[in-house]
């Protein structure tokens, strides 16, 4: 019976503990109380339809729990079967505690005067190893050199969180799912990373601030920008459960964690017009303005002294925070270089969105490329193809010029050859005989000079006589005759080179004409 109770505590008290380490279970668990809460009012007033549903609702309630709490459920699980139920700080000793505090308060404060953007997150109850598993696993001591290394921003691990669990550092750039709320403008992607993951977890974090300087610590979905000495006293009873004075405001400090520490965002989101649809922040804020009017003695956010206005220095005789001033001057940041572009993954939506866009664009830059090679190749086989043309035009205005000079020649040629003729004309146009006439007027002379000599070829001679009174050689003498012969003998030279003239002028005539017919 004894131990029938005890496991029912244990599981309740676990339950409980899930519940209220993560605001999204809170959120959850309201509504199903409100459905029972529905329920007895209806069963108290009579309303039987509300009745039916609150009850459907409670009965078919728990197969709802599983669903929608099914990733606590895991990771409850998870950490039973991992048997790390006390979480790891809780093992350290005071003294190990104290120096993972002042060596994360040392290692901030460092990095806020060199304005290092940072985020530090502290592992609470709830294990943090699926966030471990999204950076670059240390498992090494905490120190504020270490730290300070880490997120100087020419080394390639300072993009993302460090984790923190117990006294070792875990990993270094993670990457925490960004809170949706909305918030000031100066709160960028860093803030929302630390503020996102302790929404989800009970996990502490630590931010500093790239632009400002400023440090804020998030917890519970809450943000608070503190100054050194309340980052210490934050941490120390944190880590190690210390109750601390905060020196000099001769106020004290709650005794449980500051869960719902908040930030005053009213007038920022005032400054940035956004009066109508404040954000959750600002209406806690507005709450807890309220209730410090009750309760002056609660430390506020609004009472914060931000990192980045000149600290006030209450006590003199602090010699904790002396020792940490000196461990601090020790340590040198090395020169910042340009900020690399961050390297961490992005939230899912947002990188699934990127992607697509940049795929797009990929596709519209592929389209571009492609039409505009088209239109190049379009413009070049144009180009080509005028080019040929003018190369087509240029060498038939090259032939037909030639043609013209050819025929030009050839007139030319034929015109000299005809005034040559013409100047052998006299010479040509004496006989006006064909050479077989010539050759039978020489013959007949002949014959005729014979006769003259034997009467008894005179009759044959008197014959031809009558043929051609012209060449009557009877009353010619020898001399005569052989005078005639000589001028015969020059009259055939001179047809004769006229024949051969007219002939090859003819052939250079015939083939010029077959060239051109071939051409056409
Ligand atoms: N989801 C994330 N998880 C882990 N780290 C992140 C995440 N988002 C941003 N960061 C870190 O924050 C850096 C970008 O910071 P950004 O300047 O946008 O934030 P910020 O809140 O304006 O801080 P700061 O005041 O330092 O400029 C990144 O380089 C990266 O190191």
């Amino acid at each position: 019976m004894f131990l029938d109770i005890f496991i029912m505590w244990l599981v309740l008290y676990y339950a409980i503990r899930l519940v209220r380490s993560n605001t999204k279970t809170i959120q959850i668990f309201k509504g199903i109380l409100l459905v029972i809460i529905i329920d007895g009012i209806a069963k108290f007033l009579g309303l039987k339809t509300v009745q039916y549903l609150t009850d459907m609702f409670i009965n078919w309630g728990f197969l709802a729990i599983i669903i929608i709490f099914q990733p606590e459920i895991r990771s409850l699980l998870e950490r039973l079967g991992k048997t790390n139920v006390f979480s790891r700080i809780t093992t350290l000793t005071g003294n190990e505690k104290e120096n993972l505090v002042d060596q994360i308060v040392t290692a901030t404060m460092l990095l806020s005067k060199d304005q290092t953007g940072a985020l530090i997150c502290i592992e609470q109850n709830h294990p943090l190893d699926d966030f471990i598993a999204t950076g670059t696993k240390l498992n090494s001591d905490v120190t504020a050199e270490l730290l300070t290394s880490i997120f100087v921003t020419s080394t390639p691990l300072h993009d993302g969180a460090v984790i923190i669990q117990g006294d070792k550092i875990a990993c270094a750039s993670a990457y925490f799912p960004p809170t949706n709320l909305e918030l000031p403008g100066r709160y960028g992607a860093r803030h929302r990373a630390a503020i996102g993951i302790s929404e989800i977890t009970d996990a502490v974090t630590i931010v500093v601030s790239e632009e400002t300087g400023a440090v804020s610590i998030t917890e519970g979905g809450k943000i608070i920008s503190v100054n050194r000495r309340q980052l210490r006293d934050y941490l120390l009873r944190v880590i190690c459960g210390e109750e601390t004075e905060v020196h000099g405001s001769g106020r004290k400090l709650n005794n449980e964690k500051p869960r719902e520490v908040i930030i005053d965002d009213t007038q920022e989101l005032k400054k940035e017009g956004k009066t109508g649809n404040t954000g959750v922040l600002s209406r806690l804020a507005i709450k807890k303005q309220e209730a410090k009017e009750q309760k002056p003695e609660k430390i506020e956010a609004e009472e914060v002294i931000p990192a980045e206005q000149p600290e006030v220095i209450i006590s003199d005789e602090d010699e904790n925070m002396k020792k940490l001033d000196e461990e601090a001057a020790e340590i040198k940041l090395p020169h910042k270089k340009a900020r690399p572009a961050p390297s961490y993954p992005e939230n899912d939506s947002v990188k699934r969105f990127e992607k697509e866009r940049q795929h797009e664009e990929e596709l519209r830059e592929k389209e571009e490329a492609i039409r505009q090679e088209q239109l190049a190749q379009k413009k070049a086989a144009e180009e080509a193809e005028r080019r040929r043309k003018a190369a087509e035009e240029a060498e038939r205005q090259r032939k037909a010029a030639e043609e013209t000079e050819r025929k030009r020649k050839a007139a030319e040629e034929a015109k000299r050859l005809e005034a040559e003729a013409r100047v052998q004309e006299p010479v040509e146009a004496a006989p006006r005989m064909t050479p077989e006439q010539v050759r039978a007027a020489r013959e007949a002379a002949y014959q005729k000079f014979s006769s003259a000599r034997k009467p008894e070829v005179k009759k044959e001679s008197e014959s031809s006589q009558n043929q051609d009174s012209q060449f009557d050689t009877t009353k010619l003498d020898l001399g005569e005759l052989m005078g005639m012969n000589e001028d015969l003998d020059k009259t055939f030279e001179v047809i004769d080179s006229i024949d051969s003239k007219k002939k090859s002028s003819k052939t250079s005539d015939d083939s010029s004409q077959q060239e051109g017919g071939s051409r056409k």
